[in-house]
């Protein structure tokens, strides 16, 4: 059991999706997988592992925001030796293209977190997701007939943004989406020698005004856990 995770070693895969949800770790472990326990319910940050074609994956929660995210991110790293790790989120979209229910992979995350400008002090660190994940779900993707952006995307600290000038700055150089977590798990990813990718579902378009309605939500969400699990089990 490590501070956050109610598991013991062993209970949770290799392979972990990552909702920032934990009702929807929950839905995803019981629509999608077979065989499925409850490692942990620690603060009901909800944990599941169970077979996918055969295959143990395990679906953890994270929260909202990179601390959160840090918290559990490194427990599975450093103490229940997870190696894959995939955020399956939201996101706002930065440009008119990155339109309502499209996905959006990040190659890479920007950010306004001081997480980083401390770990990295004196130099600009760019958290990369890992190639061989995004090739893997941009080939399902491919082939589901998916709409789907890949590029940078921008790890924000601050939801409520009063700063209106830096979106259009991140949409003035192509930053697809907004969302809270990447950055940081795949600055960890990186610190433990695994591999990370974020994925999220566009919910509302910033540049356009446009907002996805709850079951909009849902239907994109499940296509993107889908694609997911096919590119990890692939
Ligand atoms: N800043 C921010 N802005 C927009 Cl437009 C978002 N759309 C979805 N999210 C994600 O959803 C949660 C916030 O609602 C966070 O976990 C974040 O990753 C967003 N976060």
């Amino acid at each position: 059991m490590s501070t956050h995770i109610a598991a013991a070693s062993g209970e949770i895969a290799e392979t972990v999706l990552l909702p920032g949800d934990p009702l929807r770790a929950e839905w995803i472990a019981k629509t999608y997988l077979d065989d499925v326990t409850c490692y942990s319910q620690v603060r009901n940050m909800l944990g599941f592992t169970g077979t996918y074609r055969g295959e143990r994956i395990s679906v953890q929660g994270t929260g909202m925001g990179q601390p959160s995210i840090s918290i559990y991110v490194h427990e599975l790293l450093a103490e229940y030796g997870a190696k894959t790790l995939v955020r399956v989120g939201s996101c706002g979209g930065l440009l008119a293209d990155v339109a309502i229910r499209d996905l959006v992979v990040g190659i890479s995350a920007a950010t306004d977190s001081s997480m980083n400008a401390l770990r990295f002090e004196g130099f600009h660190y760019a958290p990369t997701a890992d190639f061989s994940l995004v090739r893997a779900y941009v080939e399902k993707a491919e082939a589901a007939g998916a709409r789907y952006h890949v590029g940078q995307i921008f790890s924000t600290d601050v939801f409520y943004h009063d700063r209106p000038e830096l979106r259009d700055r991140l949409t003035q150089y192509g930053v697809l989406a907004v969302e809270m977590e990447a950055a940081a798990l795949y600055t960890l990813a990186a610190k433990f020698d695994a591999r990370a990718m974020a994925v999220c579902t566009v919910s509302d378009n910033l540049v356009t005004g446009e907002e996805t309605s709850a079951d909009e939500r849902e239907r994109t969400f499940a296509e993107m856990v889908e694609l997911a699990l096919d590119a990890v089990s692939a």
